[in-house]
């Protein structure tokens, strides 16, 4: 028997989450494990922007949605003895019980691969969903050549920080757009050309001055405005990935001109995407990220919150922007 701990959206979100939209409360698992169960605690949980606007489809009363690294306890399935350890999309729960079987195909756990003396919590980050966006998401979609020039918003987030490097190792010029100076200064020491303060600086100006040529790629991971200012410096047949739209999940989203002349004109391409477009290939991105943090041409960056009890906080951090890298919290 396992007492766990689970946070509770207790109240529907509008506008900034804040404390009143959680409840912590307790629950005890306990009986014999079914045939195909195991039963897992967290160690490392993930606090994403993609919680903010998922969880307006839940209702009231039902547990955060989340993925975590655990350690199996109990075990009646052979793929997770116990011992291991899994990624799973457990939510907000310091224990789980869980049937791989009745869990839908996209957030399926899995085994923690082997990470080679890589810290575990970067099965949350750059070893796994935020790694495979970045891969994935940039490479598939935007198709960078070696010598174009690459922005990229979020830039000093989980996946817009990986996502500049990546164009980096893939011979591009770089611009990452972020919200601090600290921010920028990292991006910076991460070999990005350029880096942008968009709360600070005139983005468009910046841009034209740090990208004379014109944007054959852009990433974006936060839409609205910026993505407005982005697009009217693509160049002929740029590729726009659109990953996120984080400056709407907190607000309304920000009124832009009708882009369609600009995608005829400059015959443009834009494609939104679900990282689990790609979990078959998952195995892919986590080897090529390995390979490339091994080599030292991929660095990674985490803002770790210390306790469950401070999952709230940790989630709001990280969509105000307190975050360097990735958010986790540890248990
Ligand atoms: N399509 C997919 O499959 C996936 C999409 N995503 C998306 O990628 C994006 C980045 O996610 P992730 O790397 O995990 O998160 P980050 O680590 O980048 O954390 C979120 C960051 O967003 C920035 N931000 C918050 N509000 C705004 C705003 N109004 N305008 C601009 N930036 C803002 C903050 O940085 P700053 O200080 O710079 O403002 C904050 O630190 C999100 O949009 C997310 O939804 C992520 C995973 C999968
Ligand atoms: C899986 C995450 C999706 C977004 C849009 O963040």
């Amino acid at each position: 028997m396992v007492v766990a701990k689970k946070w509770i959206y207790a109240k529907a979100f509008s506008g900034l989450p804040t404390a009143d939209n959680f409840r912590l409360e307790e629950e005890t698992l306990d009986g014999e494990l079914k045939e195909n169960e195991f039963l897992t605690e967290a160690v490392y949980l993930s606090v994403d922007p993609y919680m903010r606007p998922f969880m307006t489809q839940h209702p009231e009363g039902s547990v955060m949605i989340g993925g975590q690294v655990a350690k199996v306890l109990d075990s009646k399935n052979p793929k997770f003895p116990k011992g291991s350890y899994v990624v799973g999309a457990f939510g907000w729960r310091t224990h789980a019980i869980c049937n791989p079987d009745e869990v839908a195909p996209e957030w399926k756990p899995y085994p923690l691969p082997d990470f080679d003396g890589e810290p575990l919590s970067l099965g949350i980050g750059v070893l796994g969903m935020p790694g495979q966006t970045a891969y994935f998401g940039f490479l598939e979609i935007c198709k960078p050549k070696e010598g174009e020039t690459v922005v990229v918003s979020g830039a000093a987030g989980a996946v817009g920080s990986l996502v500049g490097q990546i164009a980096k190792i893939k011979g591009c010029k770089v611009i990452g757009i972020a919200g601090t100076e600290a921010k920028c200064e990292w991006i910076r020491s991460l070999g990005f050309d350029h880096a942008i303060n968009y709360k600070t600086a005139d983005v468009e100006a910046e841009l034209k001055k740090a990208a004379p040529d014109g944007v054959d790629c852009y990433f974006d991971n936060v839409g609205g405005s910026t993505a407005e200012i982005v697009r009217k410096q693509m160049n002929l047949f740029g590729r726009i990935s659109v990953c996120g739209t984080i400056s709407d999940y907190n607000s309304e989203p920000t009124q832009v001109s009708d882009p369609q002349r600009d995608f005829v004109w400059k015959q443009l391409r834009q494609e939104g995407f679900m990282v689990f477009r790609w979990n078959d290939r998952m195995s892919e991105a986590f080897g090529q990220n390995l390979q490339w943090i091994k080599e030292g041409t991929l660095k990674y960056r985490e803002t770790i919150t210390e306790g469950f009890e401070n999952m709230p906080q940790a989630f709001i951090g990280m969509l105000t922007g307190e975050n360097i890298g990735k958010a986790v919290v540890k248990v």
